[in-house]
């Protein structure tokens, strides 16, 4: 028997919900429609090459209907978005992935290759369907090898159903999707990340703001920089976020703070701020008065943050209207921290907590994982792994492989949940040798799940790197951050109080961080670092949960690897 949907409630102390109807803390948890009338939102988007000068310099970019980026897909709480995706990449596969949305009922459209679906063929068109049950600030980018890289994302932005308020007020909205740009093919950028020696991506040519950056520039078109008009004495609603390959970035605009109110697609206490610090795969929604002396414009810079940069801050102007656009701010561009001022970084993102109401996660977990984030190397192949295996996707859908039991499509032993005692994290690995692997983590279906997630020194002495996480399928409250190895006692400190739910939180150099989540979600489930190129290296998990209660999986997404044998012969059952 299927379990009842959406899944039933865990055990959660309702007192603290008494201003809260039912109907909200469901929504907050679980799919559905609040109230007016849910519509279906329709897209067609063809992805293909297309020339393009993202930062003034001609280049390939992965385009959708011809142009970059993406076009912006917008709908309500409660809509079912349908996009009918037709791949024009002459010899490539594609997949879409729509970050944030958590495919309640539908885990064969999350668009990650190899794992929900296998990758669209050339020249053949696949739906993605699926609902959007939580108003918010999200994206779409590519989910197969580094096409996210190429260029293949864009806006997805939720709004609150008819009848339903935003918890803050504003005037206008303005929304900035920031990336990062290489002039390099991400062909030759994979070669690298799988050559002896290894190449390294190094850091963009450029930091792109809604697809655009000035890179040694001759202006044109499609690189001129991004103008943000507003009236005086009002207030704006900036959505922001990041699809970045690689780089952790900082916001500030000259003269101006901004309060933060929303974070990957969840209210926050709202906390004011002169800069704003955005990882690979976050969002965030900032309330931005504009309360300056209006006879100016002011800068908006991004900067590099926790690597050596390389790379000039992107600029854009907020213009104040009726200020000519061109009229140069009096003031010049904030300057973003120093990228490796650490402190600043942890003193903002500890800052990040529930707006009051947000549902509290259960007292008690059923269990526990560690996972140990390391460099590592495999027959002289550096890579990264995760307690010790580096991520290596089959080429049957683990969706298909796991709901229809075949053996030998992915690495069936049990992937270690523990790290051993005596690893030092604080020095290179002693022994760096590692294994590929494509193990799935099982988790029992709505047991309360704590991830610890270990950073740790990389092969070189003095190295660890930030690494933003991103979890499929689930939002999970990030419980707590802490420096070195995470140890029994760190648990007594963790934050059950208002510990914000998120889908992508970040480790720290030499630190950890813990979340919880509810594994109430039938289906299979990427948990990666978010940065690109680690990804490529195998860092990286893939979760299963509830997949014998996932409904019939669409034949579409099961026609490669071993289902596609199956599905020819008829044998899938
Ligand atoms: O994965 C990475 O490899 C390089 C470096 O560690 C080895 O060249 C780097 O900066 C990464 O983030």
């Amino acid at each position: 028997m299927p379990p009842p949907y959406p899944p039933p409630l865990p055990q959660l102390d309702l007192s603290t919900f008494k201003l809260m109807e039912k109907k909200h803390l469901l929504c907050l948890l679980y799919a559905c429609t609040l109230s007016g009338a849910a519509m279906e939102r329709h897209y067609r988007f063809e992805v293909g090459y297309t020339y393009w000068s993202p930062d003034c310099k001609e280049n390939m970019v992965i385009g959708i209907n011809g142009r970059f980026p993406g076009p912006e897909i917008r709908a309500k709480s409660g809509d079912t978005v349908v996009v009918e995706l037709k791949n024009s990449l002459p010899t490539e596969g594609v997949v879409i992935h729509w970050h944030g949305i958590r495919q309640f009922g539908t885990p064969w459209a999350d668009g990650t290759a190899s794992i929900s679906q296998c990758a669209i063929n050339p020249d053949e068109t696949f739906v993605y369907r699926f609902k959007v049950d939580k108003p918010g600030t999200y994206f779409y980018h590519g989910h197969y090898g580094m096409q996210r890289a190429a260029g293949l994302y864009g806006s997805l932005i939720v709004d609150v159903a008819d009848g339903e308020k935003e918890p803050f007020q504003y005037d206008g909205e303005l929304s900035l999707l920031l990336s990062d740009w290489w002039h390099e093919s991400i062909q030759s950028q994979m070669l690298g990340l799988s050559s002896i020696p290894f190449r390294w991506v190094g850091e963009p040519q450029t930091i792109l703001i809604n697809g655009r950056g000035q890179n040694n520039c001759s202006l044109n078109s499609q690189c001129a920089p991004v103008m943000l008009h507003v009236r005086p004495k009002k207030t704006y609603r900036l959505r922001i976020a990041s699809a970045t390959s690689l780089s952790s970035l900082n916001l500030a605009i000259g003269n101006h703070k901004m309060t933060v109110v929303e974070a990957d697609g969840n209210y926050v206490k709202p906390v004011t701020v002169n800069d704003v610090d955005i990882y690979s795969g976050e969002s965030y929604s900032v309330l931005l008065k504009t309360n300056q002396n209006a006879s100016s414009n002011y800068w908006l810079s991004i900067g590099i943050r926790g690597r050596l940069p390389q790379t000039q801050p992107a600029l854009a102007i907020l213009n104040y209207i009726p200020n000519l656009p061109s009229k140069l701010p009096f003031d010049r561009p904030p300057k973003t921290p120093k990228w490796n001022d650490y402190l600043h970084s942890k003193q903002f993102t500890y800052k990040i907590l529930a707006k009051n109401g947000i549902p509290k996660p259960p007292a008690n977990s059923n269990t526990q994982i560690t996972l140990l984030n390391t460099q590592s190397k495999i027959d002289g192949y550096i890579k990264w792994s995760i307690n010790n295996i580096s991520l290596v996707l089959p080429s049957t859908p683990y969706i298909g492989s796991m709901k229809y039991g075949l053996k030998n499509a992915f690495h069936s032993e049990k992937p270690p949940e523990n790290i051993p005692d005596d690893y030092d994290v604080m020095r290179p690995p002693v022994n760096p040798n590692a294994t590929i692997g494509s193990n799935i983590y099982k988790l029992e279906f709505n047991a309360t799940i704590d991830v610890i997630l270990q950073n740790a020194n990389a092969l070189a002495e003095n190295v660890s790197e930030i690494h933003p996480w991103h979890l499929h399928g689930h939002d999970f409250w990030i419980l707590g951050y802490g420096d070195g190895k995470f140890t029994e006692n760190d648990l007594a400190n963790l934050n059950l109080r208002n510990p914000p739910l998120r889908n992508t939180v970040v480790i720290f150099p030499y630190g950890w961080t813990a979340i919880r989540f509810l594994a109430n979600n039938p289906g299979v489930w990427a948990f990666h670092c978010h940065i690109e190129p680690h990804l490529h290296m195998g860092m990286g998990i893939i979760l299963a949960e509830g997949v014998e209660f996932i409904s019939k999986i669409p034949n579409e997404v099961l026609r490669c690897g071993i289902t596609g044998q199956k599905l020819i012969s008829n044998q899938l059952h």
